[in-house]
């Protein structure tokens, strides 16, 4: 289907009211020929006689989506702003102007597009508009006025709020706080506006430039203190952002010296030189919309079919997890286990999980309630033959897992998806005692299921595109962000980063001290080093996915003694209180000093410090040593075509990994440091320390022929497995 065009359009009503209307498919985002454009009509509308009024309006049931990110990536490529149109200037004319404006507003204003609402004299909006300001989270600040007119017209304290953590609010709130002036239906939007606006023209209703007002701000004292608490809370949760503390620059400006010199702040904090992290979290927008286009799945006219109810296999960690995911999104789940005990223990786990949201403010008491009313436990598999997906959540055995989908292949319906949340073994042996292999699918899930955002969907060569698109719109309804990955060990995310912990172990043994380590991984924006990480997802885990891996990848695998160890000295890691680190309710792991006698045992055993001592290493050369081999194996992904573009490997490394989005994720950030001195690193360290760090031939290539590594494969030299 032809792209619709954008521009602007101005009608002018018999009553007087000039209704300018802006289209830009598919969020009507402000690009320069808009902002041009608007202008245009805007001065136009002020020099005619027969407009009174002007009412602003978005095509398409969406009001806008904002500043139109693509130029703004642009601009941030070349840093050349020489056709910049300034954006700041289009909302101060509309606000000082001699005629009034109302801002009509449907589905969204966003960012620029609720900047440009608050310029006008009032907004109408239907209901539940998502109203917001998430500037923050592409790394730049509002700046076409929002740190100023926010907080004057909802108050600094709810403005800052909704400028950090940028979270949009629904209309009717809006109306509440007085950023909405009136909530209508949508039939009778332009009716209620046009009125509107003829009524502060004929001064029946006030005419009202946010910027003026300062009713809202409390007083100075009130305002600081607001700024304060925020300025410090930002420290703590967003120390590598500098957008944060640059909006409350903003924000203080205005309230200490007027919403004019607020405005002049904000523009000349808009500089990417303040704001360094934009260009990275700008690509993880992109990427994060690119990942939903999978070519052969979504480009071929196939319809997703409705999954209304699904069967949860296992009552663990990773099953009540699933199955709190899905009922809190109204998808009717049945909980399979084994025997009474252990499914009284999953329902317990998921009504635990609902508490623990509802205790955060998350859900509401009747959400927890209606999501445990579609909830029913069984201990057979009758039920199943009602589902529409199955997803096996049991351990990682290979037996038990095939004979369940053998079983699974007897009792539900032909068009039942069966879908495995395997972290590791290889799809087609879980299928192997099955004809089924189009509907076998993998729903890799990361812990905790019903927190982390991020679903590696695994095909192998036989999955139908019909299985994969239904599991990527029921992953979409249970606001996971779908990946789609191709079948092997590991598949994309724990594949890639396995040498992440391997790595780390592979330091302690040569002597690097472990709290060091964690502390330098933590500094570098991952919120757990590899050894608290270790403690956390339990060591059983670790040791079944560790066999497994190193029956694929043994060649350059480090076989560490120090995880037995633990074990036998009665640690567990989080689960029983006791690892690397010591855990107590209510307080903050400790590092444990008990532990350095077993570290010094194994590091004997392992025996492979140079010469038998320790060796002296940077925090600079311990960080590389531990993310260089993740690059390397990420390197080895993408050579093989397991993911569909290294892009991916960022979204999935943020959102499985919690890779910092400010670096962009694993492989913009690779790129930032050059696949040169990447492999150069590497090569140097598998002459001392082994295969562990050999380089991958692909990382080789891109550093020989100096292409980044985010090129796609499939352009450069190499023959790539990749169905792109
Ligand atoms: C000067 C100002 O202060 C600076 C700014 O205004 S910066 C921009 C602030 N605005 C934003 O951050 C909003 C960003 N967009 C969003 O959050 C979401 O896209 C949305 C809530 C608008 C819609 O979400 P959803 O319906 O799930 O659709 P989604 O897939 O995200 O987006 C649809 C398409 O619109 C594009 N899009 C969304 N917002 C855009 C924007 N502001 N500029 C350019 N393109 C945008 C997406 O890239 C995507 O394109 P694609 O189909 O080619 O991949």
């Amino acid at each position: 289907m032809a792209k619709k065009k954008s521009g602007v359009s101005m009608e002018i009503g018999s009553d007087g009211v000039a209704v300018i209307k802006f289209t830009n498919p598919p969020v009507n985002a402000l690009s320069y020929n808009i902002i041009e454009e608007l202008k245009e009509r805007y001065v136009e509308a002020m020099n005619r006689n027969d407009v009174k009024a002007v009412v602003l309006t978005g095509e398409g049931g969406k009001f806008c989506g904002g500043f139109d990110i693509n130029a703004f990536a642009k601009e941030k490529k070349t840093e050349d702003d020489s056709d910049k149109p300034d954006e700041q200037s289009l909302v101060n004319a509309i606000e000082e102007a001699k005629k009034p404006t109302v801002a009509a507003i449907e589905g969204l204003a966003l960012g620029g597009g609720l900047e440009l609402a608050m310029g006008c004299h009032a907004r109408i909006a239907t209901p539940r508009v998502q109203l917001g300001l998430p500037e923050l989270t592409l790394g730049i600040i509002p700046g076409m006025g929002g740190t100023q007119r926010l907080p004057r017209l909802v108050g600094t304290s709810k403005a800052i709020e909704m400028m950090l953590t940028s979270k949009a609010i629904m209309s009717e709130e809006g109306k509440k706080l007085g950023l909405i002036d009136a909530v209508v239906s949508k039939e009778e939007l332009l009716k209620v506006a046009r009125r509107w606006a003829l009524d502060i023209a004929e001064r029946r209703k006030p005419w009202i430039s946010s910027l003026q007002r300062t009713d809202k701000l409390g007083s100075l004292a009130e305002a600081r203190q607001v700024i304060q608490a925020a300025r410090e809370q930002s420290r703590r949760t967003a120390p590598n952002m500098p957008q944060h503390q640059a909006c409350l620059d903003a924000v203080e400006e205005g309230v200490l010296f007027g919403g004019y010199s607020g405005i002049l702040k904000e523009k000349e904090l808009t500089n990417p030189n303040v704001l360094y992290t934009s260009k990275s979290l700008v690509h993880f927008f992109f990427a994060q919309r690119a990942i939903s286009k999978v070519p052969n799945v979504t480009d071929v006219g196939l319809k997703p079919r409705h999954i209304k109810k699904v069967a949860v296999i296992g009552g663990g960690l990773m099953g009540s997890g699933i199955a709190t995911a899905l009922i809190l999104s109204n998808i009717i789940v049945v909980l399979k286990e084994i025997s009474t005990e252990y499914l009284q223990k999953g329902i317990n786990a998921i009504e635990a999980n609902l508490r623990g949201l509802l205790a955060r403010g998350k859900i509401t008491e009747n959400k927890v309630m209606n999501a445990l009313s579609i909830l029913t436990g069984v201990l057979d598999y009758s039920e199943f033959k009602h589902v529409d997906l199955v997803i096996e959540a049991v351990i990682e055995s290979v037996p038990l897992k095939q004979s369940i989908f053998h079983e699974l292949e007897k009792v539900c319906s032909q068009n039942c998806i069966l879908a495995t949340n395997t972290s590791t073994i290889d799809l087609n042996i879980i299928g192997e005692k099955t004809t089924s292999q189009d509907r076998i699918v993998g729903a890799h899930f990361f812990s905790p299921a019903h927190v982390m955002p991020l679903l590696e969907i695994v095909r192998t060569d036989k999955t139908s595109a019909q299985v994969i698109l239904d599991l990527m719109t029921v992953g979409k309804a249970i606001k996971k962000v779908p990946v789609i990955v191709e079948n092997c060990t590991g598949f994309a995310v724990n594949r890639t980063f396995f040498p992440y912990g391997q790595g780390a172990h592979i330091l302690v043994h040569l002597g690097v001290d472990l709290f060091r380590i964690d502390r330098l991984v933590r500094e570098f924006g991952i919120p757990i080093g590899p050894f608290q990480l270790q403690d956390v997802a339990g060591y059983g885990i670790g040791i079944a996915a560790g066999k497994v891996l190193a029956s694929a990848f043994g060649d350059r695998m480090f076989k560490t003694p120090l995880t037995e160890l633990l074990i036998k000295d009665g640690r567990n890691g989080k689960l029983n209180g006791k690892g690397y680190y010591t855990y107590e309710k209510g307080s903050r792991p400790k590092p444990d000093p008990t532990v350095l006698p077993i570290i010094e045992k194994s590091r004997k055993l392992a025996n492979i410090m140079p010469g038998g001592k320790p060796v002296s290493l940077s925090d600079q050369e311990i960080l590389e040593m531990i993310l260089f081999p993740v690059v390397n194996e990420a390197c080895r992904v993408m050579e093989e075509g397991i993911v569909l573009r290294a892009s991916d490997l960022d979204v999935a490394s943020i959102l499985g990994m919690s890779f910092p989005s400010y670096r962009g994720g694993l492989i913009f950030w690779a790129d930032s440091v050059g696949a040169t001195h990447i492999y150069s690193s590497l090569k140097k360290w598998s002459e001392a320390y082994g295969n562990f760090f050999r380089p991958s031939k692909f990382l080789e290539e891109r550093a020989t022929k100096g292409i980044p590594l985010s090129v796609s494969a499939s352009t450069s030299q190499t023959v790539p497995k990749s169905r792109l």
